[in-house]
């Protein structure tokens, strides 16, 4: 196994513009659960980089420690070794600065509150005045196009659109760093492809770090500059590819040969990953 392997296939023009600054560094981390028999090791020596501005997917098998890495990275779960540096800080320091917003599989909405005060609600724990929270969490939800829903309820509205609220209301925050857990794993095909899309540009217009995890592939290299495939448990990091597609995106992307290429090069690295 090529452990934490990085493949350049080209740069796409407008990504040499990128800052550069660092916005995750991960070294050698493990991650050890230790459960009532017998002791999960879920990461093992897991090695990554993650530049300011880039949407870095996890893929790999079920149970390979995707979602451990996140919680890593946002403070949610503690390292066994190594160490992990976000914005140049501990991931609790940067949870305390505010760091992170999150998305997750499943929207986590209140369903007594409607989609404003979803959206308002964590702005007011943080202190915003009331004015001031409706302004943002108004401008957040016309930004993933649900300018007109605000005054609806969760059980009103369809999955696709619960998400969209939650990434609303991840974003309202101006985090630095957004972590998506496979945000869309349960929608429709058709509605998961509307959202990639609208995340895509979201992501072309702000160029904020994402970390997503994912088991699709075509989500995946659709959405990243950064594919890292992990192998099944004790999870390691098999291949980290560069894309080399452009970094604006359309759907019909998908049926050319360099995005086919890329979407077999990362189901190659995902079944070296199991011998
Ligand atoms: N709190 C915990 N205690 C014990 N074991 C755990 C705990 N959390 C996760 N695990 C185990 O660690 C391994 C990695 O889990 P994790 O949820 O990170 O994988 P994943 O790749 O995100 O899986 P999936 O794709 O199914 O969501 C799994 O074997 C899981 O059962």
């Amino acid at each position: 196994m090529n452990h934490s392997e990085s493949t350049h296939l080209g740069t796409a023009p407008s990504q040499t513009h990128l800052q550069q600054r660092t916005a995750v560094e991960v070294r050698n981390a493990s991650v050890i659960y230790q459960t009532a028999d017998t002791p999960v090791h879920a990461l093992s020596d897991i090695d990554l980089h993650i530049a300011e501005g880039e949407f870095v997917s996890l893929i790999g098998p079920s149970g390979c420690g995707k979602t451990t890495l996140m919680r890593v990275i946002a403070d949610l779960e503690h390292i066994s070794a190594g160490e992990v540096l976000v914005n140049g800080v501990s991931p609790h320091d940067a949870r305390l600065a505010r760091a992170y917003g999150y998305v997750f599989q499943a929207p986590a909405l209140f369903p007594w509150r409607n989609v404003l005060a979803n959206v308002t609600l964590p702005l007011q724990i943080q202190g915003k005045g009331k004015a001031e929270a409706k302004r943002i969490a108004m401008e957040h939800l016309e930004r993933v196009g649900l300018k007109g829903f605000e005054g609806k309820y969760p059980w009103q509205l369809s999955g696709g659109m619960q998400q969209r609220v939650s990434i609303a209301r991840a974003l309202s925050f101006e985090p630095k760093i957004l972590m998506m857990d496979e945000p869309f794993g349960a929608l429709d095909e058709i509605t998961r492809d509307r959202l990639n899309e609208q995340l895509q540009q979201l992501w072309q217009r702000e160029r904020r770090t994402v970390v997503f995890v994912t088991h699709s592939i075509a989500e995946a290299v659709y959405l990243s500059t950064k594919i890292v495939v992990m192998s099944p448990r004790p999870g390691r990091i098999v291949k980290v590819i560069d894309s080399p597609l452009p970094d604006e995106r359309h759907l019909g992307l998908r049926d050319t040969p360099a995005f086919m290429e890329l979407a077999h090069e990362v189901r190659e690295a995902l079944a070296d990953g199991h011998h």
